[in-house]
């Protein structure tokens, strides 16, 4: 089997890397729009060979775009002419919009996909062996896939050691904004609130742990995050909104010096880590 990678950032390019350690793919061919990106991706040889669009289409048995999920959209168009026998997958973390958006031409080839790991760092140089390894993938609408393309995306997945998830791509976006990006709605509200009101000095002496694990995730990509906030604006309102709650509530708790609820609200929190 060909691949061909569309975006070899820390999603692509730890898929690259994926497949070579695992003996997947004959060839990995890689496409990447900027010159420093190309230089990186040869200088990291994330690839076997990086191609233009058509040299991808004509060539490969499965194509990966590993871009932000608006330009997965805005890529579409490109794939009209491929082979009925060609798998498109993304791996954006969004889902409905996305599926709501393939051209029905191409509809049958395109396998809606979700890997539940990745980082805070961006670019080819953030790519990392062992990415996928043991985690999650999820996949969506399955129903509007050709068998083909359903059994190569579970073979892929399969053989690079991921569990895989099958869920409606409506479903999938409610639990990805709680779990994810309604988290990073608030790493990024955080940083910015002691941003406001600290020096670097005092930040750079005082940050402990709490606050370095909770502010990792405000380093993420503002190009990638604008996206899925546009994409899952609706899930993610809904989510500030319960958010808010639960800040309100601290708030008239400390105001109202109510501690003894404050320690059973927090003793309710604490159960959570008995899941995780
Ligand atoms: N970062 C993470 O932890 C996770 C990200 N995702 C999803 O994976 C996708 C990729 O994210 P990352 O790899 O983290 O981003 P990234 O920023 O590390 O890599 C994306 C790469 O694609 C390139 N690119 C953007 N538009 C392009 C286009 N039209 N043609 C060719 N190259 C293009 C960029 O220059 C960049 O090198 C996104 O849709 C994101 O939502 C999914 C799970 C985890
Ligand atoms: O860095 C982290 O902890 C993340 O949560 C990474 C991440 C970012 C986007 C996703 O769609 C899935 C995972």
């Amino acid at each position: 089997m060909n691949v061909g990678i569309i975006g070899l950032g820390l999603m692509g390019g730890s898929f690259a890397k994926a497949l070579k350690r695992y003996s997947i793919a004959e060839k990995v061919y890689g496409y990447a729009r900027s010159e420093k990106s190309k230089e990186e991706i040869i200088e990291l040889n994330l690839v076997d060979e990086i191609v233009d669009i058509k040299t991808l289409k004509d060539n490969c048995d499965l194509i990966v775009l590993a871009i932000p999920v608006d330009n997965i959209i805005s890529m579409l168009p490109e794939f009209l002419d491929i082979s009925s026998n060609t798998t498109i997958m993304d791996l954006g973390s969004t889902k409905e919009f996305i599926v709501n958006n393939v051209p029905s031409k191409i509809r049958k080839n395109f396998i809606a996909a979700h890997p539940m790991t990745g980082t805070e760092k961006s670019g080819p140089k953030a790519a990392i062996d062992d990415l996928y390894e043991g985690r999650t993938v999820v996949l969506c609408n399955l129903e509007d896939n050709e068998n083909i393309h359903v059994n190569r995306a579970f073979k892929v997945f399969q053989e690079i050691g991921m569990r895989i998830v099958v869920m409606d791509a409506n479903e999938h976006d409610i639990h990805a904004c709680y779990m994810s990006h309604l988290p990073h709605a608030i790493s990024y509200s955080l940083a910015n609130t002691v941003m406001g009101h600290e020096d670097p000095k005092s930040i750079i002496a005082l940050a402990a742990g709490g606050f370095k694990d909770m502010s990792r995730i405000a380093k993420s990509s503002p190009e990638m995050w604008t996206d899925i906030f546009k994409q899952n604006r609706k899930n993610l309102l809904k989510s500030i909104d319960l958010f808010e709650e639960h800040m309100k509530k601290v708030r008239q708790m400390v105001e109202e010096e109510d501690y003894s609820d404050l320690k059973q609200w927090m003793k309710k929190a604490n159960t959570l880590h008995e899941i995780l």
